[in-house]
């Protein structure tokens, strides 16, 4: 099935290879690929488009000791399996297996942990300044996406490494996509140096019809070139990169291995920071994703002969469905409604708001932090700015909520989609840290839906307060519970009792009220009896609600799909501290270190956050209790 790849246990092997093994070894690779994501889910169009690149760049520099540091990561695979991981590739994104992305502390290979986007140019500058402090030679190569590139992160490194000049050797893989199409004027740049070639022609065209001409020629030409300059700046290829300190070579065919392997070995000889511009097709060599890359971006488990998704049919709508088409309904009565995306018009639903509102949406690329700036902006313009971000994304924007949101207590609402543990991405993508970052934010209000019915109305609510407010919720499916057309203004601070009774009292948030409703039952079942609150707001807490519950439990249990540190329990127990309340208390939430990659089911496990478990721990406190006086 792969006799060339079944060769490969180490880079090196990749040196001794022809180009035209090389090509073999690319459709071997393409193969590979899509049969484990087609098993696994995974990032399959962005991996797709990194064969050729990938084997070029095994080709001609010498890793681990040259340093190769990808942008997001999301398309390392061919990397990955390069270097020693062929053979555990089947427990890509599993529990236990290797992970989606590179990452330090699974391989010599991998030279920077990323996840986020728009780091990589910045790591590489790190490591290259790191070499040159200790004298030494080698090659470090920062490979980011057009998509990147629009990443504000991007081009802080461009401007430092274009000034301090030191050898950098930074490859643009263009291929016109982010996981939608990408946007900002930076895609139009790089769109029109596709064009650039019928310049190029044109200017050599006017050059030798120019010098043809006796005795005035070449006064003429020398004149021409000087108005040239002004239309070079505009479609020359790189000009922007070049006016940066850049050495830029390209556009070139990022699937010619041949090609790249003489401008990679150029490059290594070249003195300062050097951009190589590469145009690829994002899903190359598998037709469905070459025809659907967005759909094709991130997969779950398909039919790799047809391409269809091999998900359950029948799963009740998920919370981003559920989001996207409430603001649709919300936006109708209220036109100062506007949306924006960070570059995740489908991730988080607004896609269909763009459709249905197009002059009310706005997608600034990869961009969070100016994303959140921009919408204080129009908050401070009359408008009422709904972004959605996912939870870890928005981590991107802690500074512009509170300095540019929350201290002017502008009406913003933030939506965070992927919020809790999101599974097989693992830890650079949980988005386990928001309760405890808002939470903190004077002027800030927070909200976590138990179902996607309470979405609508945590939506409608937080749209009608006059300042900022949050609404996080989780990735996939909702629980399947009946969604009505109404929306319901909820009472801010005002917590839901769903259960009364018995001596001990659970309040939990989001997720985590269904979890906690398993675990009253269960306990129930042995005559422990409790009361249930879906509390719905972090901040501000229903403090009557949990003075009455400190009156009259002996035992107070949170829980939160948070970090504990800072997180919603911490709220109540600072509440109970400070009004000199001295009631036991229990928090369920996710432990102070980074939780890895598995499924959903799984990583509630690995925190101590299923029904059972929780139980178990209720009843072990309980144990523990004074008998009642
Ligand atoms: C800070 C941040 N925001 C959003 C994302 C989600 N994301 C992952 S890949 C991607 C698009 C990347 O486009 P590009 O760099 O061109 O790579 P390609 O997928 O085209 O290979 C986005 C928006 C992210 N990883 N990091
Ligand atoms: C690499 C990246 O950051 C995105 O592709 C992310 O993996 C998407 O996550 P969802 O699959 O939850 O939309
Ligand atoms: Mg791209």
């Amino acid at each position: 099935m792969y006799p060339l790849l079944n060769r490969i246990e180490n880079p090196e092997d990749v040196k001794k290879l022809t180009v035209r093994e090389l090509e073999q070894l690319a459709s071997e690779l393409r193969h590979f690929i899509i049969d484990t994501v087609s098993q696994n889910g995974g990032h399959l169009a962005p991996n797709l488009g990194t064969v050729e690149l990938t084997l070029a760049l095994y080709s001609v520099f010498d890793f681990p000791a040259d340093k190769l540091v990808w942008d997001v990561g999301h398309q390392a695979y061919s990397h990955k399996i390069l270097t020693g991981r062929r053979d555990a590739f089947s427990t890509l994104r599993k529990k236990g297996g290797i992970t989606g992305f590179p990452n330090r502390f699974e391989s010599a290979y991998d030279a920077f942990g990323v996840g986020h986007a728009s780091t990589s140019i910045s790591a590489a500058l790190g490591m290259a300044l790191a070499r040159d402090a200790k004298g030494e030679k080698n090659q470090v190569i920062a490979v980011i996406g057009d998509g990147a590139l629009t990443g504000g992160e991007s081009f802080e490194a461009l401007n430092n490494a274009g000034d301090l000049g030191t050898k950098l050797i930074v490859i643009l893989n263009d291929n016109e996509m982010s996981i939608d199409a990408n946007v900002g004027a930076m895609s139009e740049y790089l769109s029109r140096i596709r064009i650039a070639p019928q310049y190029a022609r044109a200017k050599r065209d006017m050059g030798s019809l120019l010098m043809s001409i006796p005795h005035i020629g070449d006064k003429v030409y020398k004149t021409a070139s000087h108005l040239k300059d002004g239309v070079r700046s505009v479609l020359v290829p790189g000009s922007l990169f070049e006016e940066m300190g850049f050495h830029y070579i390209g556009p070139l065919d990022g699937h010619n291995i041949a090609l790249m392997e003489e401008v990679f070995k150029s490059a290594k000889e070249m003195e300062g920071p050097v951009l190589i511009h590469i145009h690829t097709v994002k899903g190359k060599g598998y037709q469905p994703a070459e025809q659907a890359p967005e759909k094709f971006h991130g997969v779950g488990c398909f039919d790799p002969s047809t391409g269809k998704s091999a998900k359950k049919a029948g799963c009740a709508p998920s919370y981003t469905s559920v989001f996207s088409q409430a603001l649709i309904e919300l936006a109708k009565d209220r036109p100062d409604i506007l949306a924006i995306t960070a570059a995740m018009p489908s991730g988080t639903g607004l896609k269909a708001f763009g459709k249905a509102y197009p002059k009310r949406f706005f997608d600034v690329g990869i961009a969070e932090e100016h994303a959140m700036t921009l919408a204080a902006g129009m908050a401070a313009g009359g408008m009422h700015p709904v972004i959605a971000l996912y939870s870890t994304f928005a981590q991107r924007a802690y500074d512009q909520l509170i300095h540019d949101v929350c201290l002017q207590n502008l009406p913003v609402t933030l939506c965070l989609d992927r919020a809790g543990l999101v599974g097989e991405d693992g830890p650079t993508h949980h988005g386990v840290f928001d309760l405890s970052y808002l939470r903190q934010m004077p002027n800030m209000c927070v909200m976590a839906p138990k179902d996607e019915e309470e979405l609508r109305h945590m939506l409608a609510t937080a749209i009608a307060i006059p300042g900022p407010a949050a609404v996080r919720y989780p990735r996939g499916a909702g629980l399947g519970v009946e969604l009505t057309d109404s929306f319901e203004k909820l009472s801010v601070g005002k917590a839901e009792v769903l259960q009364e009774g018995g001596s001990i009292a659970f309040l939990a948030v989001g997720t985590m009220v269904e979890q906690v409703k398993e675990a009253a039952a269960i306990l129930a079942e042995e005559g422990i009896e409790s009361t249930v609150v879906n509390m719905r707001f972090i901040k501000p807490l229903d403090t009557a609600l949990i003075d009455a519950m400190a009156k009259t439990k002996k035992l107070i249990i949170t829980a939160e799909e948070n970090v504990l540190a800072g997180g919603f329990g911490s709220a109540v127990a600072e509440y109970l501290a400070d009004s000199g309340q001295q009631v036991p208390l229990v928090r369920f939430g996710i432990p102070d270190r980074f939780i890895e990659q598995g499924t959903r089911k799984e990583l509630l496990s690995l925190c101590g956050l299923q029904p059972e478990q929780m139980a178990e721990c209720v009843r072990e406190r309980l144990s523990h209790l004074a008998p009642e006086a």
